[in-house]
C-alpha cells in the first residue's frame, strides 16, 4: 500500500537542565490534540528538505536552511486498519536556526527536556523510534498499528 510523503523535524537546543527538543500541540486535522513532530507533506515537486523548511516555517516561524538539517532516517507508519493514514516519514534533525518558535492555528509550540518527553500526550510509538534521534541516532523503523490506530502492534528497525 502506498505510503503519504511526510517529514518531521526536532529542533535540539541545550536548556538549562539539558537538551530539550522542540514539540508541538497539534490543533487542527491529523494527530489533533497530540503533541506531535513539527512537520507535513511533501508536496509534489519539493525535496523532503525544502518540505520541511516549508513546514517548519509555516507551524512555528522558524527559519532553517539546507545546512541546519541532520538528516536522521526513516519512519514508516503503517496503519492496517485505515490504510490511508500510511505516512512514510523522512527524520530530520536540527541545532542551528534562526528566530523563536510562535504559535500558529495548526501547532502550538513548546521545548520539552529530552529526557522526559511527554510520551503520554504523543503518538503511542513516539518511545520507539524518537528517543534514539534525539541523541543523534538514525533510525530505519516500521510501526505498526493495532485496529485501534493508536497502540502498537509492532516495531521494526531495519539497520541500514
Ligand atoms: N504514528 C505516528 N506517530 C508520530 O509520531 N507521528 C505520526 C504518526 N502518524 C503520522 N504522524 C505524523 C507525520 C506527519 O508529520 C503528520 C501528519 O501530517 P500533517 O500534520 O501535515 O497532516 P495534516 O492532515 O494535519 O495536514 P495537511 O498536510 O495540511 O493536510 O503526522
Amino acid at each position: 500500500m502506498s505510503a503519504a510523503a511526510v517529514t518531521l523535524c526536532f529542533l535540539i537546543r541545550d536548556g538549562a537542565n539539558g537538551a530539550e527538543v522542540l514539540l508541538g500541540l497539534k490543533q487542527t486535522g491529523f494527530g489533533k490534540g497530540k503533541i506531535v513532530g513539527i512537520g507535513g507533506h511533501v508536496e509534489r515537486g519539493e525535496t523532503d528538505a525544502q518540505a520541511v523548511i516549508r513546514e517548519v516555517l509555516e507551524e512555528t516561524g522558524v527559519v532553517l536552511r539546507h545546512e541546519d538539517l541532520a538528516d536522521a532516517g526513516t519512519v514508516r507508519f503503517v496503519f492496517p486498519a485505515r490504510p490511508e493514514w500510511n505516512m512514510a516519514t523522512r527524520i530530520f534533525t536540527a541545532r542551528t536556526w534562526h528566530g523563536e518558535p510562535v504559535p500558529s492555528d495548526e501547532i502550538l509550540p513548546e521545548w520539552f527536556s529530552v529526557e522526559a518527553l511527554p510520551v503520554d500526550r504523543m503518538w503511542q510509538d513516539a518511545d520507539h523510534w524518537l528517543p534514539v534521534v534525539l541523541e543523534g541516532g538514525r533510525v530505519n523503523v516500521v510501526v505498526t498499528m493495532h485496529t485501534d490506530n493508536e497502540s502498537v502492534a509492532s516495531s521494526e528497525s531495519r539497520l541500514d
